[in-house]
């Protein structure tokens, strides 16, 4: 299907610097009249399609079709861009003051500073803000939902801000990301009075999780440091189960060997067989999260074993993703809050990341407030808020519904902080009886959560109760993971099972023989119907 669109004159793209060169009504530039040439949707905007649209202005509907021999890495190959592309990115040590001069290329295998701090992957801003941000948010608009090799996903439709310098042949995608926000007007009316509540359904997703976002570009970046023969035998996790997931299926996609290591018996039987179907080398240890990660980080220090936790900087680069996806599905229109369950704390700055790059690169003129929210079992960062950030302790987590979330030495805790100071944050807890609780609610108007989603959802509810979110604040809260990976959970809940838990939204299914008289009988008595006398 071809339609016709315009691009500007050649002629601008040899005399800028701009790496991107297809943009249209562009009002920062000032530029020969477009010409109007019929392209097929998928090159629109598409900055590595430059050449071949650009080298010849016949109209032809069917110039930029794909071949019929041809797949779409393919085509991505033939219309590659021979311009010089001028955004970069390297690692910086995360929150280093204007005189640090420690940097690394991100071809480099490298996780933590020179003085043992986290890093954070910086892009050049300055090259960045050469386009503004009508530019960015129109390219990101108009890859929505095509199929254009790797531009289709919802993490590299922002490939500019992720990985700019990867080449698209290295690239590994499920093509994930560009996940639903729904709008929770049930849950939202019947338990909180709001009308603005909406859930950003993250676990839709390739492996069933937030993860995938991030694992694209780790794997992929290993794939590029594999082609250049760097020293990576394989790729390595501790994980309370969706990391690995994520980790093991791209690489299987990728033809990467994938380690594992799980702490045994603490998470769900959906999220162990994944990394075993997968075919990763599966390592069942007999600690807890907090014991898994001391250990893959000291395996990683020691063999060629790429590490592929949020504590590895790449991750966050696609997992802030979700948060410029939430800003697009609103027209570019900022919610008054976004709350994110919380573990070893990369995703909540993620989240930040993405929301002040949209700020920075003037896209939005402000960022949402961040809520961080806890399983209570395993709480951390709510103890260091309580405590108004006086004294970060280390706890040791005990067992939780939200099992993806029991960690209590958590990574990236300098990065929560940093994300939560910055944003006018807070930080929420949730028993186990709240969790599960939410959850149910939540169920019960359609949803299927996973518990994590569950400590979210009830981080709103206290605060919606104690007046913080108001009635009307657009509000969104971020499910990491899908239902169907914690059905265990669900099913210990619906079937009362849980020992000093009251299950009030437990719907248990109903016993019943096998004859008409008995099935007319529950039913009569669930509908409040009488026979009518004759
Ligand atoms: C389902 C789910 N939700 C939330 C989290 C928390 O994310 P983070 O570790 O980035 O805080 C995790 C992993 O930790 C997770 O797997
Ligand atoms: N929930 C995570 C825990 C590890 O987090 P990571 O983001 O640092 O990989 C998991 O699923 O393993």
């Amino acid at each position: 299907m071809a339609y016709s669109c315009s691009l500007f004159h050649s002629s601008l793209a040899s005399k800028s610097n701009f790496p991107l060169l297809h943009h249209r009504n562009h009002p920062k530039f000032n530029r020969p009249a477009p010409i109007v040439i019929s392209c097929s949707s998928s090159s629109t905007f598409d900055p590595s399609s430059t050449t071949s649209s650009s080298n010849n202005n016949t109209p032809s509907p069917q110039k930029n079709r794909r071949l019929a021999d041809e797949n779409i890495r393919d085509e991505a190959r033939r219309h590659r861009s021979t311009a010089k592309n001028t955004l970069s990115a390297k690692y910086v040590p995360f929150n280093a003051g204007p005189d640090c001069t420690e940097s690394y290329s991100l071809d480099e295998i490298v996780y933590r500073s020179r003085s043992g701090g986290l890093l954070d992957v910086q892009h050049d801003m300055e090259a960045l803000k050469k386009f503004d941000g009508a530019y960015w948010r129109e390219l990101f608009d108009s890859r929505v939902g095509k199929t254009t090799w790797p531009y289709g996903s919802g993490v590299w439709s922002k490939k500019e801000w992720v990985l700019p310098e990867i080449d698209p042949d290295d690239i590994v995608s499920a093509f994930e990301g560009n996940s639903n926000l729904f709008w929770a007007e049930r849950f939202g009316k019947q338990f909180l009075g709001m009308n603005d509540l909406w859930v950003k359904h993250c676990g839709i997703s390739h492996t069933g999780s937030f993860k995938d976002l991030g694992m694209t570009v780790l794997v992929s970046q290993v794939n590029r440091l594999r082609k250049l023969k760097r020293p990576v035998v394989g790729v390595g996790c501790a994980s309370t189960g969706d990391t690995s997931a994520a980790l093991s299926a791209y690489c299987a996609a990728a033809g990467i060997p994938s380690i594992v290591f799980l702490p045994a018996n603490k998470i769900s039987i959906a999220q162990l067989v994944q990394p075993i179907a997968n075919g990763a080398f599966v390592l069942s240890i007999d600690t807890d999260f907090d014991g898994c990660m001391k250990l893959i980080r000291e395996v990683t220090a020691e063999l060629p074993i790429y590490l592929a936790n949020s504590l590895n900087s790449l991750r966050l680069e696609g997992q802030k993703t979700a948060a410029i996806e939430i800003l697009q599905q609103f027209d570019w229109e900022v919610p008054d809050w976004v709350i994110v369950p919380g573990g070893n704390l990369g995703n909540i700055y993620a989240f930040y990341k993405g929301f002040k790059m949209c700020q920075e690169l003037g896209l939005v003129d402000r960022i949402p407030r961040l809520v961080c929210a806890q399983a209570a079992n395993a709480n951390p960062l709510y103890l260091y808020f309580k405590s108004e950030w006086n004294e970060f302790k280390a706890v040791k987590a005990n067992t939780t519904f939200a099992s993806a979330i029991q960690i209590g030495d958590p990574v990236s805790i300098d990065r929560a902080v940093y994300a939560l100071k910055n944003s006018n944050g807070i930080v929420e807890e949730a028993t186990e009886e709240e969790l599960m609780d939410a959850m149910a609610q939540a169920d019960s108007t359609g949803m299927f959560i996973c518990p994590h989603t569950g400590v979210a959802l009830t981080a709103l509810m206290k605060l919606r109760k104690s007046g913080v979110i108001g009635a009307g604040d657009r509000t969104v809260v971020v499910s990491t993971a899908h239902g169907l990976k914690f059905t265990q959970s669900k099913v210990d809940y619906h079937s009362k099972e849980i020992p000093d838990m009251a299950c009030q939204f437990a719907n248990p299914p109903m016993q019943v023989r096998a004859d008409f008289g008995s099935v007319m009988d529950v039913l009569m008595k669930y509908l409040g119907y009488k026979a009518p006398k004759h």
